[in-house]
């Protein structure tokens, strides 16, 4: 059986990369490890008047870039291993995408589909009560993941303020835009992933106008995705599903209506003029492109064979295992790794930072264009990697990020 643990993957794929360039014994031993856990319980007064405990994770990866960086999930079957995982990808991120951060992520395990808004505010309040001295603007600086809003985001950045007594905009990125978000951070990870699939495509001549794709997930991630191919490129998105099922469309799904459907409804399935598929068969259709916005280990051993993508768009984290890597580095599919790919929700959340600090906001058509150099500098970046070396390319934008994480620690004397 493969071993589909999260950190364990995650330290699979990072010695694999540390072989390649031959780094230093001791730099893999500090980076095969984060620097500081916090776990944490939260009493919650439910609706009901009965008080519920929750656990929540603060993962501090590595800081030797700058201040910790990464998202916080929502999500009843969160472990400590994924928030590792989560962590530690956060840190080849930043890295990779030249940001001055570190990595981090955060979890709490709740279903927040069966919770009030009431709830969920008392628990991201009590979150922030709980990790209060573990984050700031110039420590940790968490944002949004899985099954977390903007609106959450407020909550949190108001529970901070009211315990440092002072105004903290920069402590949370991801904010509704009246109280201090950046323009374009919405659809930031949907539109980055889309400058490196244009790269993607460039490269093995593949003509985009011309491309069915098909995209797993349709939450922050997954929705824009299905807009912005259509929007960007002309291509025809045949096939979506969330956690529910999935559908699928010779003629091609609407945007718009699907959204207007899925609000209305709460799931994709039952959309008109589609077939209803399962998430599994989505990831096996016979399209161009495959864009995995879900959750982790989606492509393993026992499915990549059966993939015929020719892209792979990793907008979720960790949709792809060892062995589905090394599969489609043999079949000649170019998977676009998930710390290149989904970057774009870091680095607006970076523009948002700087905005914050400096109190001079940019417009949408800025934060895109700069969005677009950093996002196609480092697709090119890893193209450029991946044939040099002949290894797959989540291989070749390790060796980038770690060896600048590496630089940084021996600059600093770490090692
Ligand atoms: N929101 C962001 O800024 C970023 C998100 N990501 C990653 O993108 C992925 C999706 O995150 P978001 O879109 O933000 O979350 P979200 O909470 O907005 O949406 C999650 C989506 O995944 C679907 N889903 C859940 N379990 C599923 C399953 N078993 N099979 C198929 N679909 C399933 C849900 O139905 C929903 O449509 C995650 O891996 C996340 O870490 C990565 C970078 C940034
Ligand atoms: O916007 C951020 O700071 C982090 C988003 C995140 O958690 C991720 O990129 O996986």
């Amino acid at each position: 059986m493969e071993d589909l643990d999260p950190f364990d993957i995650a330290l699979k794929q990072l010695k694999k990369a540390a072989s390649v360039i031959n780094l230093d014994k001791q730099a893999l031993e500090i980076l095969s490890s984060p620097k500081e856990i916090l776990e944490v319980s939260i009493p919650v007064k439910m609706d009901s008047g009965e008080t519920k405990v929750f656990k929540g994770f603060r993962v501090h990866y590595n800081n030797a870039r700058g201040p910790m960086k990464g998202g916080i999930r929502y999500y009843e079957k969160e472990t400590l291993s994924e928030v590792k995982a989560l962590s530690a990808w956060m840190t080849w991120k930043t890295a990779l995408l030249d940001l001055p951060y570190g990595g981090a992520k955060g979890g709490i395990v709740c279903d927040p589909k069966k919770m009030s808004r009431g709830e969920l505010e008392r628990l991201s309040r009590g979150y922030i009560d709980a990790i209060a001295n573990f984050i700031g603007p110039d420590i940790d600086i968490p944002a949004p993941d899985v099954y977390t809003t903007p609106q959450i985001m407020a909550w949190m950045m108001d529970e901070y303020e009211k315990i440092v007594r002072h105004s903290a905009p920069g402590v949370i990125t991801g904010k509704p835009l009246e109280i201090g978000g950046s323009l374009g951070r919405g659809d930031a990870t949907a539109k980055g992933g889309m400058y490196v699939l244009r790269e993607a495509a460039k490269s093995i001549g593949l003509d985009l106008s011309k491309a069915r794709v098909a995209v797993q997930g349709f939450g922050n991630a997954g929705q824009f995705a299905v807009k912005f191919v259509k929007e960007m490129f002309g291509s025809k998105v045949v096939a979506v599903s969330d956690s529910m099922g999935g559908i699928y469309s010779e003629d091609g799904i609407d945007f718009q209506e699907l959204l207007e459907y899925k609000e209305k409804t709460g799931k994709v399935e039952g959309f008109k003029n589609c077939k209803t598929i399962t998430n599994e068969e989505l990831l096996e259709l016979n399209v161009d492109v495959l864009i995995p916005a879900a959750i982790e280990n989606q492509l393993t051993g026992a499915n990549a064979d059966k993939v015929k993508a020719k892209i792979i768009l990793e907008l979720a984290n960790g949709p792809t295992t060892p062995e589905a890597d090394e599969i489609f580095f043999k079949k000649g599919v170019l998977l676009m790794p998930d710390f290149l790919s989904n970057a774009g929700g870091v680095t607006v959340s970076y523009f948002e930072w700087v905005q914050n600090i400096t109190g001079d906001y940019w417009t949408e058509e800025e934060v895109y264009k700069k969005l677009d150099a950093k996002m196609t500098k480092a697709a090119q970046d890893v193209l450029a990697t991946y044939k040099k070396y002949n290894v797959d390319p989540r291989t070749a934008a390790y060796t980038i990020a770690v060896k600048r994480v590496a630089d940084a620690m021996k600059l600093r004397g770490i090692y």
